[in-house]
């Protein structure tokens, strides 16, 4: 029997802010729902809906409001305390972010951001097995390491370089991972490619994997289950084909009617 990794209950954010006129924002409102070993979900909703507030909250970024976020049982919030501990679970729980380039620092070799991987598993860049690792987690993303290592960040294109960010996590090898909008900034047949990625990641490493998107259509191809977010709240939850067959919200129906590719195979979505 698979079993739940994470559990979001009742999780909600408000921010406040302004010094004479006060705003408050509820940008996550009383959320609550589960991920299993292995499953893929998505969490689909525009602009402004929560879907990164939520992201960082179960990334241990930011804390809530109120509600518990439990990582195979254990409160997040409550019960990770030291810095250790916060290191570990960042071992086990990783993202990967939607601007590639923003993610590297131009300054350094693209072998920095697999080093540091390194570092935190204990492994020694330099040694056999560091390299040997480097090598390995390139290959599983269709990467030539030999046409990576050594370059900068600008010497490669934004596909390759998401690439290396999800080659990181192949090393890491983390449990659950978080990817937001990590392909929305790539051309359609890039998308497709990093998506099958992801997929594969979680077929041979059996990682979850969180998707936070705006678009229902790459969802479709790679979750098990969808989540739909509008305001801060879920407002529908099932697999694809039921929210995309049965919409009931309002927000679902214009986003589903919206991407048409959606009902294509994914051979002919990859060539669009
Ligand atoms: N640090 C903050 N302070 C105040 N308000 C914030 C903060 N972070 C997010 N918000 C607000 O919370 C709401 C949800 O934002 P969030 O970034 O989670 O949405 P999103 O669905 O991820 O949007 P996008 O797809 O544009 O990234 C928005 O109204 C946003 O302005």
């Amino acid at each position: 029997m698979t079993r739940e990794m994470l559990i979001c209950d009742n999780v909600t954010k408000v921010f406040t802010s302004g010094f004479i006129k006060k705003i408050v924002v509820k940008a996550v409102d009383n959320v609550s729902f589960t991920v299993k070993e292995g499953e893929i979900i998505s969490l689909i909703g525009q602009s402004g809906s929560g879907k990164t507030t939520l992201g960082k909250i179960i990334l241990r970024l930011i804390p809530p409001t109120s509600g518990r976020v439990l990582f195979y049982g254990r409160d997040i919030w409550k019960e990770i305390k030291t810095k250790e501990e916060r290191k570990e679970y960042w071992r086990q729980v990783h993202a990967v972010f939607q601007n590639p380039m923003g993610s590297f620092n131009t300054f350094y070799k693209v072998d920095r951001v697999l080093n540091q991987a390194l570092e935190l598993i204990g492994v020694e860049p330099n040694s056999e097995e560091g390299i040997r690792l480097k090598e390995e987690s390139l290959k599983a993303v269709g990467l030539n390491p030999g046409e990576i290592l050594g370059k900068y960040p600008h010497q490669l294109s934004g596909g390759q370089v998401q690439r290396v960010m999800i080659s990181r996590s192949w090393i890491l090898k983390p449990k659950l991972l978080i990817a937001d909008e990590a392909v929305s900034m790539l051309d359609v047949s890039t998308r497709g490619r990093i998506v099958e990625i992801f997929k594969d990641l979680r077929n041979k490493l059996g990682s979850s994997i969180i998707f936070i998107s705006h678009d229902i259509g790459l969802s479709y191809f790679i979750s098990d289950r969808v989540f739909i977010m509008y305001k801060g709240k879920i407002v529908e939850a099932g697999t694809p084909q039921e929210v995309i067959d049965n919409p009931q919200h309002e927000y679902t129906k214009t986003l589903v009617e919206s991407v048409p590719t959606v009902y294509r195979k994914w051979e002919d979505f990859m060539e669009v």
